[in-house]
């Protein structure tokens, strides 16, 4: 089938990427002219595990390629995803301005050919109805100003996304579930064709399980599965963190608390790591999007206010055991191992090291962080405050304490022995709960975790 994808973010190219690799014809449509001349060089503008080499298998057998020309991609295309960002407002309100301008673009370029318009994009609840507008205004203005008249013939179906930075390839070849919302039968059957070899697991890692489940809903549940789905998740950490918490206070583990419940099936054991807290594009602005739209209906969501409350507790809690372990931070320096919001991605969005600075300058400590993608890319991630060291060495060169932020696996098999030598003092304080408590111990170090001291 032929597919346009507009907007080649971490969705959007790892979606065009895959869907071309199942046997589809994808245009990638960015207009970022910068990312595109990267794309079209065959390299990815994104660090995602995977997806480089497939994009360059894919680009070499003709079936992706890559332009900032959006017409193009509407016109030979039959189903057209938009997949943009949608980050948060101020207000916690989610800014579909990106989505506006790409709906009316297609709408300007569409012509009388059925085609199938895909919300790919975490968007608000009525935005199914909303891109039909925009797509159809669209269209009408670009008619008036041709006088051109075409009767346009198209459905918009919400596909949300579900994929994982850092594990985004293989989530999108072997997902958990696809979800269609739609009010037209011959749209939702299109979508289905599309992802019939996924359905069928033809290229998972899984072939033998049974078929991948197909949610088929209407506009709205569809959108609302998105952030009920991101809510959820988010909830079960801040939970598991709160526990964390009065396990500090008791003198319980929660680590092994975690997989005492996790056991339960009605609980089931992912999401249940304690630490800093969520991060990242999605959970905060999505659990943010929700609340406000409840708001607007005149709803208080108690819980999911709860919810954002203790992970913003949650993040400088590895700064309060600093406290209480070197007194005075004033003239300390501090090393943070990580700084990415989670392991496998150069994404910094709304990431807990950001706050975790912050507060140690606020508090008059020097900060320097290693991170394996962020101190090898050169690109400043737009961070302040702190000093970006190359090795871990360096990193620990005369601090009185080191932080982890981020559990980037390679940290596990870092000469404990050595860096303490290097150090002021020996702490380190494991925000993520990752690393071997022995044996950091007889490397030197004391060691602290959350919710496990
Ligand atoms: N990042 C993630 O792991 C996930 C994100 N989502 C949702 O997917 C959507 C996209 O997120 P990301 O991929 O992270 O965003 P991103 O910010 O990484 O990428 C968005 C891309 O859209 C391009 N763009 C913006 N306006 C455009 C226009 N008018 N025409 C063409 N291209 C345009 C930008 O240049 C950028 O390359 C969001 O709604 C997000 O909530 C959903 C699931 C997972
Ligand atoms: O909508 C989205 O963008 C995506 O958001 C999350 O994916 P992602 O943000 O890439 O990463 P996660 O693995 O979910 O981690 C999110 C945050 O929660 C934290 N986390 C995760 C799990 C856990 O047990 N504890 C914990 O603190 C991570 O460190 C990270 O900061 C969801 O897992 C995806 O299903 C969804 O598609």
């Amino acid at each position: 089938m032929r597919v346009c994808v507009i907007g080649t973010g971490y969705v959007g190219l790892v979606t065009g990427v895959c869907l071309a690799h199942i046997g589809h014809q994808v245009i990638c449509v960015d207009n970022n002219e910068e990312k595109v001349k990267l794309m079209r060089a065959g390299q990815s503008p994104i660090y995602e595990p995977g997806l480089s080499e497939l994009m360059v298998a894919n680009m070499d057998s003709d079936r992706l390629l890559f332009t900032t020309d959006l017409g193009k991609g509407v016109r030979e295309s039959e189903i057209l995803f938009i997949a943009v960002g949608t980050p948060a407002l101020e207000d916690g309100s989610s800014d579909t301005r990106y989505v506006e301008a790409v709906a009316r673009s297609i709408g300007e370029h569409l012509d009388e050919k059925y085609r199938v318009i895909v919300n790919k994009s975490t968007v608000p609840i009525g935005s199914g109805d909303w891109v039909r507008m925009i797509v159809t205004e669209g269209n009408e203005a670009h008619q008036q100003q041709t006088g051109q008249a075409i009767a346009v013939n198209f459905d918009v179906v919400s596909n949300p996304e579900f994929l994982r930075e850092g594990s985004a390839v293989y989530d999108t070849f072997n997902p958990d579930r696809i979800v269609l919302g739609g009010n037209n039968p011959q749209a939702l059957a299109l979508m289905r064709e599309l992802y019939t070899p996924l359905i069928e697991r033809r290229v998972g890692e899984n072939p033998d399980l049974p078929p991948v489940p197909v949610v088929m809903t209407d506009l709205s549940s569809a959108e609302m599965i998105k952030y009920a789905a991101n809510a959820f998740l988010a909830t079960k950490i801040s939970f598991i963190n709160e526990v964390a918490n009065i396990c500090d206070r008791v003198g319980a583990d929660v680590s092994q608390v975690a997989q005492g419940i996790g056991l339960d099936s009605r609980i089931g054991s992912k999401f249940l790591n304690a630490g800093i807290g969520w991060g990242g594009s999605c959970f905060p602005k999505d659990v943010s999007a929700l609340i406000h739209t409840a708001k607007d209906y005149g709803y208080t969501t108690s819980i999911l206010n709860a919810v954002v409350e203790v992970n913003q507790v949650q993040r400088l809690i590895v700064v309060e055991k600093l406290q209480q372990e070197l007194k005075i931070l004033k003239g300390k320096v501090i090393g943070l191992l990580g700084l990415t919001f989670k392991p496998d991605t150069d994404d910094m969005r709304d990431a807990p090291a950001l706050n975790i600075i912050q507060q140690l300058n606020r508090l008059g400590a020097k900060v320097k962080a290693y991170d394996p993608i962020v101190s090898q890319s050169g690109v400043s991630h737009g961070l302040s405050g702190v000093q970006i060291e190359s090795t871990p060495a360096m990193l620990a060169d005369q601090c009185d304490a080191l932080i982890l932020v981020t559990e980037w696996q390679e940290f596990l098999k870092l000469d404990f022995p050595a860096l303490a030598s290097r150090m002021h003092q020996a702490v380190i304080i494991d925000g993520r709960n990752f690393l071997d408590k022995a044996k950091l111990q007889q490397s030197g170090f004391r060691y602290l975790g959350v919710g496990r001291s």
